[in-house]
């Protein structure tokens, strides 16, 4: 992987720098011209969430924030995914302890993602279930290829989606909308979310869905950091204040609720279905 990174790079002439390899399933890139950091999440075949991709994705997170980027734009390395959410693989058949762990990594990206100062975009250039729903709504500005779905679908895993979970969700959508699709566990196509305003623009392709994304992020250029950052930040603190009270019983209760025979029969149902799929 870094030597076909390298390589296109290279190809590409040096307008961006790759900035690390040093994880495996995520990499940064940081345009030297506009100075916004790409963060391309690379686990093949779907993006599914397990902790190595969540421990990656913090430790870019992280590294962009250090390194004074201009802003972050989150992406996928796949043609038809951006991410397929929480790998469930991961969460079946396991220990409570294992659940634990998978369920704390998903709040710590989430928390990273959701409270950094930096404007954040993301170019959902695939499907975007669940933990990708997540994610993308994190991030103050959505871009989407057509023809794919994004949605909360926690409702029919048998999951009882946590409240923190659904605010990039809530605060994007009108009350009734999302009460809604959360209750249905509803998948919204490219252009349903675009009308619901869970997405703010379409893109026909990735490089134009991350050209948008660009050009979101460069209309702050004008603006103060420090006071962009702190006003975005006021906007969220209820949310963040909330999560920070309740997360520790929340990583008690998701593990109480993921490892209950009936959520684990749910899972192997629905794995089983996922593996099917496959074969039809
Ligand atoms: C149960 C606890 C819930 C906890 C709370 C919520 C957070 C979550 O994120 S739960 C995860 C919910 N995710 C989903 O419901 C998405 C399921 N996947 C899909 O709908 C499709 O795979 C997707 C639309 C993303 C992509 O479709 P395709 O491009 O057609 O690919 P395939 O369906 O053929 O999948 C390829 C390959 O990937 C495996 N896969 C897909 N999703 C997951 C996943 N979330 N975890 C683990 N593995 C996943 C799928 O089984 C296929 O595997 P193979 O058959 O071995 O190729």
């Amino acid at each position: 992987m870094l030597h076909s990174n390298l390589l296109r790079l290279v190809a590409r002439g040096s307008s961006s720098r790759l900035m690390s390899t040093a994880t495996k399933l995520t990499t940064v890139e940081v345009n030297d011209e506009t100075g916004i950091a790409t963060l391309t999440m690379n686990r093949p075949p779907v993006n599914s969430q397990n902790v190595q991709l969540l421990l990656d994705l913090q430790a870019s997170i992280s590294e962009i924030e250090n390194n004074k980027s201009r802003g972050l734009i989150l992406t996928s390395a796949h043609s038809n995914v951006f991410s397929a959410g929480l790998d469930i693989f991961e969460m079946y058949n396991t220990d409570v302890e294992r659940l634990r762990t998978v369920w704390t990594e998903l709040q710590n990206v989430w928390i990273a993602l959701y409270g950094t100062s930096l404007p954040t975009a993301a170019a959902i250039n695939g499907h975007a279930p669940a933990g990708g729903c997540l994610l993308a709504t994190a991030c103050e500005y959505r871009v989407m290829r057509p023809n794919f779905l994004i949605g909360l679908n926690e409702a029919q895993l048998g999951i009882i989606a946590p409240k923190w979970l659904m605010s990039g969700f809530t605060n994007v959508l009108p009350k009734r909308v999302a009460e809604r699709a959360l209750t249905q566990g509803r998948m919204f196509t490219t252009q349903e979310a675009f009308e619901a305003g869970l997405v703010d623009e379409i893109a026909s392709s990735k490089e134009e869905a991350v050209e948008k994304c660009a050009a979101f992020i460069g209309s702050f250029a004008k603006v103060n950091p420090l006071a962009r950052g702190l006003t975005k930040l006021q906007f969220r603190a209820d949310n963040i204040k909330e999560f920070e009270k309740i997360r520790e019983k929340d990583v008690a209760d998701f593990a109480a609720l993921a490892s209950s025979p009936e959520v684990q029969k749910v899972m192997g149902t629905y794995l089983e279905n996922l593996k099917n799929k496959g074969k039809k």
